[in-house]
């Protein structure tokens, strides 16, 4: 069944600022997505433009669909129920986002009044086993967030995502503030999310490791666009896209969850999205490029086994 699906989207701000170019991409439900990448390179304004959390000045293009449903033609009622009940989103700020003077059971207990339709005596009814759900104890409803450790108010903010049961779960580098132990605590418990109710997880972050890790799918974007995709593992392993070589390359070789990437690990910087170059836009970074890239702008190729990259050097047909 599908969950997401992305259609050739683009994200343009003002000033034209092209922060998404042509993303294609679906989140299956009970399959894990990781979409890495650098700061700048659009992650966040494809999150959020699945929900139609983008601010009102940027222009989207393309078809965005959740559960077969076009995002884009959702009345405001319709969205606002979506949000809630089709698909949550997690974003790293958010366990600054709980209210300090409500108890998180209170804050636990809202979308299921709002939006579930729950009594309030009902909706605490629920809150106990969804605490337990996240590894809290249900006594923790009485507590303030600031009661709390950021791993626990994390997990009240994934006990919220998960309250009304939605189908589709978009973390936007929801354990990145969290120190390594706890993080894998998190990504285990989404994990096992995905594996019980059959979620579609979409999970954004900068550090391709912990994506190799923990998704079934890994799609790396540059300056905009997929580069590469396909399945994690085998695109951590065996890279086909000279950006995502040198992704992996900086990965220090401690294991999986511990390996960081090294902010020395590439050379050079992204350009401007306000004013990208002719031809590719990883050029002046790449060390295999070639004439013809300072013209050719190539899409996703067939790299092989169910995986595509955007380089010339990648044969096979186009996908
Ligand atoms: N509201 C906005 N107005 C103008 N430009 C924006 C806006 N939001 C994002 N951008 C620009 O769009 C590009 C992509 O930003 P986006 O936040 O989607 O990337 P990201 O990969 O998630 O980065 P980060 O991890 O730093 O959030 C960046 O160049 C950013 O400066």
């Amino acid at each position: 069944m599908p969950g997401l699906v992305f259609e050739d989207v683009h994200v343009t701000y003002p000033g034209g600022v092209r922060a998404v170019r042509g993303v294609s991409l679906e989140v299956a439900s009970g399959r894990r997505v990781g979409v890495a990448g650098e700061s700048g390179c659009g992650k966040s304004s494809v999150a959020l433009a699945a929900l139609r959390l983008l601010p009102a000045s940027a222009e989207v293009s393309g078809r965005i669909l959740i559960d077969d449903e076009d995002v884009a033609g959702m009345s405001w009622g319709r969205l606002r129920a979506v949000r809630w009940t089709g698909a949550s989103i997690v974003f790293q700020g958010a366990m600054h986002a709980l209210n300090p003077v409500r108890t998180v059971g209170h804050q636990i207990a809202e979308p299921l009044i709002l939006h579930d339709k729950l009594s309030p005596k009902a909706a605490a009814g629920r809150v106990g086993g969804l605490l337990e759900r996240v590894g809290l104890p249900g006594w923790r409803a009485g507590s303030f967030p600031h009661q709390l450790s950021g791993g626990q108010r994390q997990r009240v903010m994934i006990a919220m995502a998960l309250a009304c049961r939605p189908g589709l779960i978009i973390a936007d580098e929801a354990t990145t503030a969290l120190d390594v132990m706890i993080e894998a605590q998190v990504l285990r418990l989404l994990d096992q999310i995905v594996a019980d109710d059959r979620i579609a997880l979409l999970m954004i972050s900068h550090d391709v490791s912990v994506l190799s890790a923990w998704c079934d799918e890994l799609a790396v974007m540059y300056a905009g666009r997929i580069v590469e995709h396909g399945p994690a593992k085998a695109v951590v392993q065996a890279p086909s896209h000279p950006y995502v070589r040198g992704l992996v390359g900086a990965l220090s070789p401690v294991g999986d969850v511990g390996a960081r990437l090294s902010p020395h690990g590439l050379a050079g910087r992204a350009p401007d999205p306000a004013g990208l170059p002719r031809g590719c836009a990883f050029r002046a970074r790449c060390d295999v490029a070639v004439e013809e890239c300072a013209s050719l702008d190539v899409g996703l190729r067939s790299s092989g086994e169910g995986r595509v990259a955007a380089c010339v050097h990648v044969g096979g047909e186009s996908s």
